[in-house]
């Protein structure tokens, strides 16, 4: 998790008299997670979750992401939905932050992501594209790769200390992949939509069907998405479920994640072939907000620093495989 603002039963129970959401019974900090302080809320109302915004969030971009998450659950996909006080606002204040209630969602996120993951993954993340389709407001992607080369600035004072030698190598990556990156208009620009843009396993909760085959039962943690390339947020996730734990590619399951994707929207041509850059470029996005993090994060605070150079690995697969057929097509 990550709790960076601690909530005390007062303020929380103050907070809930701002609800219909009956009495409260229990609620416990949840210690997954990075960016947010979120804490599991069980009232005689169900159950919540209660997100007090920290850190990257601007909360000014706040009713973007709950207006995103309205559209989405309205259009069928199974994600948290805002709960409104009695105001009619889901967006409040709490222990001095911004502070949200979604609806809470069954199922559990795969610690092991296999094979038969991959499929429904590929399957959910075209769902969402498919969903998003009519939220008029766009917002763009503040990690995209306009703001790589400022993140690696910033990453510089203490990158070399992670590996020694590891700014320059970032530096020949980066250079490489703005000057192959699609363009956003034109010419050659992919198709755009609003994309998750954090599709991780912690992120998809699955829940076993009557064949006894996993099946998604919520996406989560919207806070990332922005508008932009379709295909990025296919390449971000080949990044994340496609590598074993020795971080060797699993082509079997990058196969069944393009495949569970076709079924729902077909890639096309162009999209498939700009795979290799687009998997390069969301490798060193999350290579670089790790790398951030790990000299940045604050003492104390509740939350498991995740491992940069996983990222380097995955970086230079992508640097090395260069055509689309590496990943299975
Ligand atoms: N709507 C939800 N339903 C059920 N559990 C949730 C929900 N939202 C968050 N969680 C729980 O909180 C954890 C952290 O949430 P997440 O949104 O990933 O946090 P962060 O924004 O800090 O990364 C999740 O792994 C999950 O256990
Ligand atoms: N998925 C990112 C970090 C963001 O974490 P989340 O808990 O918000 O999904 C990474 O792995 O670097």
């Amino acid at each position: 998790m990550a709790v960076y603002t601690e909530v005390s039963d007062e303020a929380l129970r103050a907070f809930l008299a701002g609800y219909d959401l009956g009495e409260l019974i229990a609620f416990r900090g949840i210690a997954e997670g990075v960016e947010n302080s979120n804490y599991a809320l069980k009232t005689t109302g169900g159950d919540f979750i209660l997100t007090l915004y920290e850190r990257r969030v601007d909360p000014a971009e706040l009713p973007w992401f709950l207006g995103l998450m309205r559209h989405l659950a309205a259009r069928g996909l199974a994600c948290p939905q805002p709960v409104a006080g009695h105001d009619g606002e889901a967006l409040r204040a709490l222990a001095g932050r911004p502070a949200a209630i979604c609806t809470f969602l069954p199922g559990v996120w795969p610690r092991r992501p296999a094979v038969a993951h991959c499929g429904p993954l590929g399957g959910a993340l075209a769902a969402l594209h498919a969903a998003g389709d009519g939220f008029s407001a766009e917002r763009p992607n503040s990690l995209g790769p306009q703001a790589w080369g400022p993140l690696l600035e910033r990453c510089r004072p203490n990158g070399d200390t992670v590996q020694p030698g590891l700014c320059a190598e970032l530096d020949g990556h980066l250079a490489s992949i703005l000057q192959d990156w699609p363009p956003l208009s034109g010419p050659g620009a992919l198709p755009r939509g609003h994309i998750h843009a954090d599709l991780f396993p912690d992120n998809v909760f699955f829940l076993e069907g009557t064949d006894r085959r996993p099946r998604v039962s919520g996406l989560i943690d919207f806070y990332f998405a922005c508008t932009d390339t379709l295909a990025y947020d296919v390449a971000i996730c080949l990044n994340a479920w496609c590598f074993e734990p020795d971080l060797a590619f699993n082509v079997t399951k990058a196969r069944a994640l393009l495949a569970g994707y076709n079924a729902v929207r077909p890639l096309s041509t162009d999209e498939m072939a700009a795979l290799p850059v687009l998997c390069r470029g969301a490798a060193l996005r999350f290579l670089l907000t790790r790398l951030y993090d790990w000299a940045n994060t604050p003492p104390g605070a509740m939350v498991t620093r995740k491992d940069p150079l996983e990222y380097l690995r995955r970086l230079r697969f992508h640097a090395a495989a260069k055509e689309v057929s590496a990943y299975g097509v």
